[in-house]
Formats: C-alpha cells, structure tokens, sequence
C-alpha cells in the first residue's frame, strides 16, 4: 500500500530505535534484513561497499538487501524504517505477529480486475462477477498493465483467477455489439491488435506464473492456460473452446500448444468441435496440473501457493524463462498468426450470425 510521504525528523528517527529495542517478539529475518537496510541506507546512504564472498551468507544477504534499496534517499529510508517500526508495535500491541507474512496490499487503478500482493504473491482476478467474468476491452487492457506491473514488482510469483461462480466466461461479446457496419473493419483491426498485445504479455512473462481455476472457464481463457506454469482447478471447473459455434478460430496459442499439450486428436475435439471437458478430462488430458474439491480449493491452492513463493525468487525466474525461451519466438510468431485470421472470423457472415444469436438470447453454451 502507498503511504503519503511524511517528513520524519531525526528525533522521531532515534525514537524508532529506542521502541524497536521494546519488541516483545521476533520480528522474524525478513523483516531485520528489511529494517538493516534501511537503517543503513538512512544513516549512511546508498551501499558502496563491496559485495561479500558467496559462502558468506549473513554477510551477503545484508549487502543484498542493502543494496536493493538503491539511490534511496537518506530522509526516505529514515520515514521507512519509522513507519516499519511503528506498523511493528502497533502490530504487536493488538496481538497480531507481523513477520515474514506482510498485510495483502492492494493496487489501485482498477474497475474490472482486482490486484493484489501477499506472501510474494500478485494475484489477478477477474472481477466482473454478474457478468461471469466475461473479458471486455476495458478489461483486457487491465490484465496487460497488471501482468506488466507483477512482471517488475516484488513478487515471486503471479496468479490469476476469478471472482465468484465462474473463472471466466471468455470474450465479452459486447465487444462486437453496436459497431456500425462502416465501422466493422476498424473493429476487427483494432480488436486484433488489442489480442496480440493481451497474449504477448502471457507468452513474455517473466515469472512463474499460476492459474488457479475456481469455476467454469470459456474461449480464450482456456486457451490462456497452455501459457500458464501451473493451472490448479476446483472440481467444479469446465473448460471449453467453442471457436467454431462462434463463427471464430483459436487464440491464445492454442493451436500449437493444444496439440503439444494433449497430441492433435485430443485438441482437435476440444479447439474444432467445441468439446467441453470437466476438471477431471482437462487433467487426465494435460491441460490441468491438478484438481481439487471445491469445498477445499481456496485453502489448499493458497497454502500450497505460499509454499512455492517462499522459495528463491531468481531461482525461479530464471528457470521459467530457460523453459519458455526455446519456444518464445515461435509462440509470437503463432499468436500473429492467429489474430490475422480472427481479424478475417470477426467479419464473417457466421461469426455475426453468432453474436446475434447469443443477443437475442436464442444461443447459449
Ligand atoms: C479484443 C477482443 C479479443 C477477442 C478474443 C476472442 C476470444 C474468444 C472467446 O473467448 S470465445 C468465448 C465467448 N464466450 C461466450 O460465448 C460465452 C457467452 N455466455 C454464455 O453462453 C452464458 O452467459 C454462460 C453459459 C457463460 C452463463 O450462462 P448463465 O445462464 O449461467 O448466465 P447468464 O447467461 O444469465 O449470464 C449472466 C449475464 O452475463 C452475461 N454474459 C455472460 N458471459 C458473457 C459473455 N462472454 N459476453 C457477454 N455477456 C456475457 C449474460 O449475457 C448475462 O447478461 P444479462 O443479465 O444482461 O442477460
């Protein structure tokens, strides 16, 4: 969370130092490595010494955290350290521990998704939940800014999920309504580049990143998830590409990661035929890392999850990336592909008809 910068004189600054000699409990080493660094920072400014050897690990992980505070200013990280004693006490006199755990913080700036971190974890979920999460424009440009931003936060790693009943309901079909017959190409263009941008950002992620399924998935949601690290899925969950009862063709890399995933015949019913698959199928199949039951989903995924992001951030950064770049250029080169030929679907006679037929409520999946 952003707090409003408050001058902190030197006395209150040496007032800090006395009261954090009155912590009753540890506060644990995160938050002293956290509490050095700014200690440092705001006593001798930024870190000019030189980095200790690899095997010196208390050493390294003091210059390390130090160091991370960069071109930090002296009055700024003496207002930090300030504030993080006082949250320290306050913590403690109401009875909470506040260690390695920090408070879920909340991003501001956003109408559709709700974003959030904790626990080195930046969650994404979808949040238009009486409209089953369905994925209008205002939307997807959220998901590009916030999977940009977890991309460069703190975090170890992101997930991504939904509000309510269903994880998403795919592409809004608003998005084709009320466009004006001269406007119809200006659509179609527009809303390919807004695709290629949107799905570029899942295949360049630089972190591991996490589905976790609490409910029926649609369209291009699905598709999502073969650029997705792990997908976690509740029993209730169902996943279906119905691209050719709209009129429309696959997305999301999912003609050449669907086959790779589940070999061509599986993902021929699924991305030709419009196949529905339960949780259950879409494990078996290779599209879901695991499922759960649904009564004990959120509690299972999240304490799994807090596992996994406790452990090395770069670790596995870097690992992620090695696994994904054999195959970056040619994920690109796919997801052109497939938006040129949804900008054609997009003016078809039977991608029309579809739409239509979903708006006078005759078709439904
Ligand atoms: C930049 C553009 C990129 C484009 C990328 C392309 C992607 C391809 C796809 O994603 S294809 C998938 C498209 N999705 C659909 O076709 C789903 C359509 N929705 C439904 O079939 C049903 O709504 C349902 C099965 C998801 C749920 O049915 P149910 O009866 O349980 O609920 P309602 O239909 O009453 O839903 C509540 C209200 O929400 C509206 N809604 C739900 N999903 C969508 C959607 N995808 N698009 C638009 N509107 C949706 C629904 O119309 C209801 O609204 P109402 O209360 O005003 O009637």
């Amino acid at each position: 969370m952003t707090t409003a910068t408050m001058p902190v004189s030197q006395k209150d600054f040496e007032k800090a130092q006395e009261q954090l000699k009155l912590l009753k409990k540890d506060p644990g080493n995160e938050t002293k490595l956290k509490l050095y660094a700014l200690f440092k920072q705001a006593t001798e400014g930024p870190c000019n010494s030189p980095k200790p050897g690899m095997l010196d690990f208390v050493k390294k992980a003091k210059w390390d955290a130090w160091n991370s505070l960069g071109n930090l200013s002296q009055d700024n990280a003496r207002q930090k350290y300030t504030e993080l004693v006082s949250s320290l006490i306050s913590a403690e006199s109401a009875g909470q521990t506040k260690d390695a755990s920090p408070e879920e913080s909340r991003h501001d700036d956003y109408e559709t998704i709700i974003v959030t971190t904790k626990n080195n974890i930046t969650k994404i979920m979808f949040n238009r939940p009486e409209r089953k999460n369905a994925i209008n424009h205002q939307m997807y440009r959220e998901i590009i800014k916030a999977l940009q931003e977890a991309g460069k936060d703190d975090s170890t790693i992101a997930v991504i999920t939904g509000n309510g009943e269903y994880y998403t309901s795919g592409n809004d079909l608003n998005n084709f309504a009320n466009v004006q017959p001269n406007d119809m190409e200006k659509m179609a263009k527009d809303g390919a580049e807004l695709l290629k941008e949107f799905v570029s950002c899942f295949i360049d992620f630089p972190k591991p990143l996490i589905a976790v399924v609490n409910g029926p998935a649609i369209g291009i949601s699905v598709t999502l998830l073969g650029l997705c690290d792990i997908v976690y899925a509740s029993d209730r969950a169902t996943f279906h590409t119905p691209f050719s009862q709209l009129g429309q063709s696959p997305e999301g890399c999912s003609s050449y990661l669907f086959p790779k995933i589940m070999g061509l015949a599986k993902a021929n019913e699924m991305l030709l035929f419009n196949k529905k698959l339960t949780a259950a199928e879409a494990c078996a199949w290779g599209l879901v890392t695991e499922v759960f039951p649904d009564g004990t989903f959120q509690k299972e995924v999240w304490e799994r999850l807090k596992a996994y992001a406790s452990l090395p951030k770069n670790s596995l950064a870097v690992s992620k990336q090695l696994l994904r770049s054999m195959e970056k250029e040619k994920l690109h080169a796919v997801n052109s592909q497939e938006c040129e030929v949804l900008k054609e679907r997009w003016l078809s006679d039977e991608c029309l008809n579809a739409i239509v037929s979903f708006f006078q409520r005759k078709s439904k999946l």
